[in-house]
């Protein structure tokens, strides 16, 4: 057992036992706060013993130490690191676990005892098991493109366009919010939109309609988008600045979106704890991408206001936890205060899901948003160009 009394602080929370990351001390006096690149990975080192897990009569699980291999002490940090990772989000009220929960690793190295809070290996809703599988999927791709050679490919992008300008001139221009229109197959909760399409003909007929910018989904598995649609669409000739719309949980998917022509990325914060947000809206600056940082609560909104940089913020009345949509949830978040400081920030809102009929539009409008994101009730219209129109109520491509 010698040498785990030198196990730093960080790894005795991550274990689960003890105080909890917030609570502890080492943490409370820390600035800035707490994080995961916070844990000192290279001290102390970790001693060579191995745990052997095994399972009381009432389900309690036991870890024992026993010996350890280089391998071993790799994997049981990893599964620290997700522990940590999902103490920091539940303290910031984030219900999306990144990962299935699981016991730790058979060769976990630690003298506690704790007991597996597993309530199965089941999400808990359609975010949680996107997040899941896009886990999976994110970690196969670095794999095959690992970041090196991303930054390399960075160089032969098309250049970024700007995402933000686009909107705010399309509303001085209108006088109506500016138009993200969204190029969506199929979704989670409405099922298959179009059957014929055509990702490119859909953009086209988008921006011939007046849109400013265009959403294009790239998920494959729960909305049949995909990365091949938003670099045809970019090479297309399509002017409307691109917003790649992926469940972005790694720094790594937004230079991926970057060497695929995005102009534009969504952060969700239902999904990002605030670090990983203010880290990957610095990493969109120095790419030269916008951040659409996407809430649909008052917790959330109050966190992403409190964090620097932050120039667009999307307010989802679509609760993907749930699929419900109440676009009143637009005014709600954008009430008192709340109102006030976005304005003083000069944050650009955009309304987003649900918006069918140009009453929808201008009900968000008067609650102050500038730009909409849209997908169905256009997507879904044989003339996509001719839907934009009937969802304003006139022309805005003049
Ligand atoms: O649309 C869904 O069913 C969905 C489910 C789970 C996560 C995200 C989901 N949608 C993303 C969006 O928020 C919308 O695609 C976007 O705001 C446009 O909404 P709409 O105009 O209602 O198609």
């Amino acid at each position: 057992m010698e040498g785990l009394a030198s196990l730093n602080t960080a790894t005795r929370v991550a274990i689960g036992v003890g105080p909890s990351l917030l609570r502890d001390k080492h943490f409370a006096k820390s600035s800035p706060p707490p994080s995961i690149a916070m844990i000192n990975h290279n001290s102390p080192r970790l001693p060579s013993i191995r745990a052997q897990q095994s399972e009381t009569s009432d389900g309690a699980s036991t870890v024992t130490a026993v010996s350890e291999s280089p391998e071993n002490t790799l994997k049981a940090k990893e599964w620290e690191v997700g522990m940590l990772q999902d103490e920091v989000a539940a303290s910031q009220g984030i219900r999306i676990r990144r990962r299935p929960p699981s016991g730790p690793p058979q060769h976990y190295v630690g003298p506690f005892e704790f007991r597996l809070q597993n309530e199965g290996n089941t999400p808990r809703n359609i975010l949680e098991e996107i997040i899941w599988h896009k886990d999976i999927e994110v970690s196969q791709l670095k794999e095959r493109r690992p970041l090196v050679t991303l930054k390399k490919a960075l160089d032969s992008a098309p250049p970024a366009r700007d995402f933000i300008g686009a909107l705010r001139a399309a509303h001085a221009r209108t006088g109506l919010p500016g138009l993200i229109a969204e190029v969506k197959k199929a979704s989670p909760s409405r099922g298959v939109l179009r059957e014929d399409f055509d990702p490119v003909e859909i953009a086209r007929a988008y921006e011939k309609g007046g849109a400013a910018c265009l959403s294009v989904l790239t998920d494959q598995k729960y909305f049949q988008g995909g990365f091949e649609n938003l670099e045809a669409i970019r090479y297309a000739g399509v002017q409307c600045p691109l917003l790649c719309k992926e469940f972005v949980i790694e720094a790594w998917q937004i230079y991926y979106a970057r060497t695929k022509g995005a102009d534009a990325i969504l952060l969700i914060a239902a999904v990002l704890p605030d670090l990983d947000i203010r880290y990957m809206v610095k990493i969109c600056k120095m790419l030269g991408l916008a951040a659409l940082v996407e809430v649909h609560d008052e917790r959330e909104m109050d966190r992403v206001l409190g964090i620097e940089g932050v120039e667009l913020i999307g307010i989802n009345n679509r609760n993907l936890e749930t699929f419900e949509v109440d676009i009143s949830n637009t005014k709600k978040l954008l009430e008192g205060e709340r109102g006030e400081l976005i304005r003083q920030k000069g944050i650009l809102v955009v309304g987003e899901s649900g918006l069918f009929t140009p009453d929808d539009i201008a009900y968000v409008q008067e609650a102050g948003v500038r730009a909409v994101l849209v997908g169905e009730s256009i997507v879904k219209q044989s003339d996509p160009t001719k839907g934009i129109a009937g969802l304003f109520g006139r022309d805005i491509s003049v």
